[in-house]
């Protein structure tokens, strides 16, 4: 709940919903107030599996947050990019080619994205708000940005996992002992700025697949985020005031043998009507322990029956720290559109 004692941010007005007629993709819709009960998890086990079998998508509502909660961390997101001096964002700038390491600031035009250099700031905290340096504008914000941490990483990624080792008939906790909150591991939280560009750019940010677990993305008004069907269709993804986007990555798609595939998404250009605004986000990323080595549970009943798909020998699968800053090395770099990482081609796509 609120107090006033909080520090003042300016507040940061989203813009309208748009009224272009996209095509949207529908997916399942799961309601955390249900979670309290048996029955309730079970129903919701099953929807949930549905929704990441189909569309490797989801929307969270009734999670939690408040609509005014949801309200001050995007006002708080924005002071990451209205209110930081550039040359302390200079100082603070991720290293991410050389260091595979997010944490920090990443510029506008650091990326290319279809030979364009992109229009994306953004500010990562990479496994806690315990980063050695931040600017000092974020000293007063670093509490709530601790409280969004542990909602994210307790309330609805632990969630989301044990629901999802309910649908592959394993140990409730089988994933949620592998994301430690007191181990080493590379969550975090990541707030984006797309700012509007003048440019003929029509792709914002490569179709690409997240390399981590679960992604918890908020959803906000600007459209822009497409994911593509199995059929290979690029469908775009419908704002809902304040609800939960989740997708899953490569290390569940890993985790679950295949079972469950990490969905291509991009980010676009938005429509006529919203093109002049900036698009600001809001994304916790959850990663496996820096350890967990990349390997199918294959003790799950269900992935027994449906059949393990295997992207390499279980000796030379790679832990999750080692595919993610491998991932984030390559990503966005001119000319890589292929990666190979222990011997498994990752494409980014337009
Ligand atoms: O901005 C968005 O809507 C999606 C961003 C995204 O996919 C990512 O940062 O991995
Ligand atoms: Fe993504």
């Amino acid at each position: 709940m609120f107090n006033h004692t909080l520090p003042n941010v300016p507040h940061y007005e989203p813009a309208p919903p748009t009224k272009a007629s996209l095509e949207y993709i529908d997916l399942e819709i799961i309601d955390f107030s249900k979670a309290d009960t048996e029955e309730g998890r079970a129903a919701l086990a099953d929807q949930v599996k549905k929704g990441l079998r189909n569309q490797g998508f989801l929307y969270i509502v009734n999670h939690g947050y408040t609509q005014e909660e949801t309200t001050r961390m995007f006002d708080i997101a924005d002071v990451h990019f209205s209110c930081i001096p550039d040359d302390e964002k200079r100082k603070y700038t991720a290293n991410m080619f050389e260091t595979g390491s997010e944490a920090g600031f990443k510029p506008r035009k650091y990326w290319e994205t279809s030979g364009i250099p992109d229009h994306i700031e953004q500010y990562s905290y990479n496994r806690g708000v315990d980063m050695p340096e931040h600017p000092e504008a974020l000293f007063p914000l670093l509490p709530e940005v601790d409280k969004l941490y542990n909602f994210s990483h307790f309330n609805v990624v632990y969630t989301i996992l044990r629901l999802i080792a309910r649908g592959l008939e394993l140990p409730e906790d089988t994933l949620v002992n592998k994301h430690n909150w007191d181990h080493c591991n590379d969550c975090s939280i990541k707030f984006l700025k797309y700012h509007p560009s003048t440019d003929e750019a029509k792709l914002l940010l490569n179709g690409h697949t997240d390399y981590g677990t679960i992604t918890m993305l908020w959803s906000q008004p600007v459209a822009g985020l497409q994911i593509q069907t199995h059929e290979g269709e690029w469908r775009w993804i419908r704002h809902m005031d304040n609800a939960i986007v989740i997708n899953i990555g490569d290390a569940m798609e890993f985790l679950t043998g295949g079972y469950y595939k990490a969905t291509i998404h991009r980010v676009v250009q938005s429509p006529e009507d919203q093109r002049q605004y900036p698009r600001l986000g809001s994304i916790y990323f959850a990663r496996a322990d820096n350890d967990v080595t990349l390997v199918p549970l294959v003790e799950s009943p269900v992935l027994q029956r449906e059949g393990i798909e295997r992207r390499w020998d279980d000796s030379h699968a790679p832990t999750m720290i080692k595919w993610g800053k491998e991932r984030v090395m390559a990503f966005g770099k001119q000319g890589v559109d292929k990666v190979i990482i222990s011997g498994v081609s990752v494409g980014y796509y337009e």
